[in-house]
Formats: structure tokens, sequence, C-alpha cells
């Protein structure tokens, strides 16, 4: 069921469209996140659904009831940013019960629920403290306690671990996928990192340019992108994309005709070049029957596997093996095979798919 319907939104600064007639929704109980690179409008997006920022153009409705004209008061959606800001001379337990105070609800509910997300957190033991004594995830977690104790209808969050180090981020990380596992409170979460958003969401929403570009969960998009920019930005390391010469319905490389999975068709496309994807996983090494020769350029150790570079005749691809055996060397010739069933067709014309169902 949506809980959040966002509906042509569109925010222009000055002669800027940042977003442009963005539409989606947010379920109930959901963990959706916004991805994108920096600049695409991610924040903006997350500004405007708390209430900060006024859409130009575009309606959002909350259970059915238009919010675009509330405060973000009205809103009760608990926002968390980067920098998430405690106040340095309260100790925890104040952080903690500070929005409540001064929006004067009763002090007789306090004890309550504050024991309530200082257990939820694991941070009984820390009340006394000032933020000055916490570890940085410590600080994280009271930042998550202040957001969750109000009983938002709606989490945002805007980038949380990224002023975290790598193993506190795991930690942090893990913390809020527990909590939200727990409280089920329907949350977007904003990131510019495509690992965080595959292993975090239930569904991803990729925006780009502002505009949404894709929405579905992390095995949707990664096995069937949308475009060409959700193909490049989702996986690590990256697909590999070749311009290819189109003809007879098929794209040709290396001499031979590639005609994408089984079960689907590139139709009616009149071009006389592809874009032709395929990831580096998705390639071997194959004396016998590969045919997509090249020479090593590079080779990456990543310890259980190493990344290597070929040049070939239609471009530089990148292919991964495991770091087993004789490893190919700058110089060595290889050859490399992969199955149709692992082939992307995009349109040089507008970057979308080629491949629908048949
Ligand atoms: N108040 C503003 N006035 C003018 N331009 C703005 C304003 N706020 C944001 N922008 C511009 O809007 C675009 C999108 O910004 P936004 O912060 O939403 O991007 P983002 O995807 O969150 O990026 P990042 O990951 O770097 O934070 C940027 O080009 C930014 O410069």
């Amino acid at each position: 069921m949506s809980l959040l319907a966002i509906d042509g939104l569109t925010k222009r600064f000055g002669e800027v469209d940042v977003l442009r007639e963005v539409t989606l929704d947010i379920r109930e109980g959901e963990f959706l996140v916004l991805v994108g690179p920096s600049g695409c409008g991610k924040s903006t997006l997350l500004r405007i659904v708390a209430g900060l920022e006024q859409p130009t153009a575009g309606r959002m409705l909350f259970n059915g009831g238009d919010i675009v004209n509330q405060t973000p008061r009205e809103r009760n959606f608990s926002l968390i940013f980067q920098n998430y800001a405690l106040f340095p001379h309260m100790t925890v337990r104040n952080n903690i019960l500070f929005g409540m105070k001064i929006r004067g609800e009763p002090a007789s509910g306090f004890p309550q629920r504050l024991a309530k997300v200082a257990d939820l957190l694991q941070l009984q033991p820390l009340l006394d403290r000032k933020p000055s004594q916490l570890s940085g995830g410590q600080r994280q977690r009271v930042a998550m306690a202040r957001a969750i104790i109000r009983e938002p209808a709606l989490f945002l969050m805007d980038e949380p671990l990224s002023n975290l180090d790598a193993r506190l981020r795991g930690e942090v990380r893990d913390g809020i996928m527990a909590l939200h596992e727990k409280l089920k409170i329907s949350t977007v979460y904003v990131t510019h990192d495509q690992i965080e958003a595959m292993t975090m969401a239930d569904r991803i929403a990729v925006l780009h340019q502002g505009r949404l570009q894709q929405i579905g969960t992390p095995e949707s998009l990664y096995r069937r992108p949308a475009n060409l920019f959700v193909a490049g930005f989702i996986g690590t390391p990256a697909m590999n994309i070749l311009k290819l010469p189109w003809g007879d319905g098929k794209a040709w490389l290396a001499g031979r005709p590639i005609d994408g999975p089984a079960g689907y068709a590139a139709r009616d496309y009149g071009e006389t070049e592809v874009y032709f994807g395929i990831r580096p996983e998705h390639l071997a090494e194959d004396r016998q029957n590969g045919f997509l020769h090249g020479r090593v350029v590079r080779r990456e150790l990543h310890g259980a596997e190493y990344l290597i570079a070929l040049n070939t005749p239609a471009g530089v691809i990148q292919y991964r093996r495991e770091n087993r055996g004789a490893i190919p060397a700058p110089g060595q010739e290889i050859s490399l095979s992969f199955s149709p069933l692992d082939c992307y067709l995009f349109s040089v014309v507008n970057q979308h798919t080629l491949l629908g169902e048949q």
C-alpha cells in the first residue's frame, strides 16, 4: 500500500530544474533508498518531503491527504542528516528528550518512552554522558533515538553514514537495519553510494539530473536496468559498455552476431549502432571457444579476485576472475566468452533498454 505518493514533483532554483517531474511512491513499512551521483537532486527531494523546501510544481499525498502546504511539524516526519548535531552541553538523556520538551508534550510519558528507545538502541548505560564522552557510533545512535522517540510517521535519512569511518559505517548501518526490522517505520534513505543502496534497500529509486531513472528492488535494477545510466551506475565493478555496429536485428562484436538473451527481442531499431553491455562477472577466460580477443593492459588484485582489463578491437573490457592458478600478466593475449543471457542492449538515440519480453 502506498503511504506517500509523490506525483510530478518539479523544483526549479532560478533557471535550473533540479527535479523534473519526479513520480514515485513509498510503501507502508518499506526501506526506500534514493541513490544517484552528487548534485542529482536527492537532498532537495528529501527536503521537500520533509517540508523544508517548497516544490515548484507537483503533489505529495500522505495517506491520501495532500501535504504540500503542511509545515514540517504537521507532517511529523523525522529527518536525520549526516551532521546529526547533538547539543554538546546536554546529557544523552536530555538530547533525546529535547524535541518532546519544546513541543510541550506531557512529561509524565517521558520515562517510559525514553526507556523504550534507550533499550532499543542500547543507550541505557550512556544516558548521563555528554556527547563528547561518546564514540562516533554511539553519537549516531543518540541521534537515532532522538529521531524515533517521537514516533514519526516517516523516517528521512540524508547520508547518515557519510561522516563515519569504514568500520563504524558497517556498525551503524547494521544498527539502522536492525531498528528498521523492529519498528518497520517507512524510511526514505538518501545516499550516493550504490553499494549502500544495494545492501540496505527494499526498493531503490535511481535519480540522475533531477529525473527518476528507475525504481525497483536491488535485484531487478541489477538484472534489468531500464537504461544505460542505471546499467552503469548499479553494480561494482561497473558494467562494460561498448558501442557496436547494429544490423539484421543484432549487435556485431568481433564479427559475430550478438542477439541478446533468449526470449527477449530488440525490435524496430532503425539505427546502425547500439550500446552493448556486459558485466565483468559475466565474462570468462575461454581458450577453446573464446571469441573476444584482447591483450591485458592492467590487473588489479581484490583479494579473492582479480579485475583484469583487456584491450580489444571493440574497446577496453574488464572481467573478473578468481585469484587461483596462473593470473594473466600485462601484455598477454586472452580470449573471453560470455552467455547471451547476460548481455544488454541500449538505444544510441535515447539510451533506453532495447530488451523487451517477446
Ligand atoms: N537553494 C539552492 N539554490 C540553488 N541551487 C540549489 C539549491 N539547493 C540545491 N541546489 C542545486 O540543486 C542541485 C541538486 O542539489 P542536491 O543537494 O539536491 O543534490 P544531491 O543529489 O543531494 O547532491 P549531494 O550528493 O552532493 O548532496 C545541485 O546542482 C545544487 O547546486
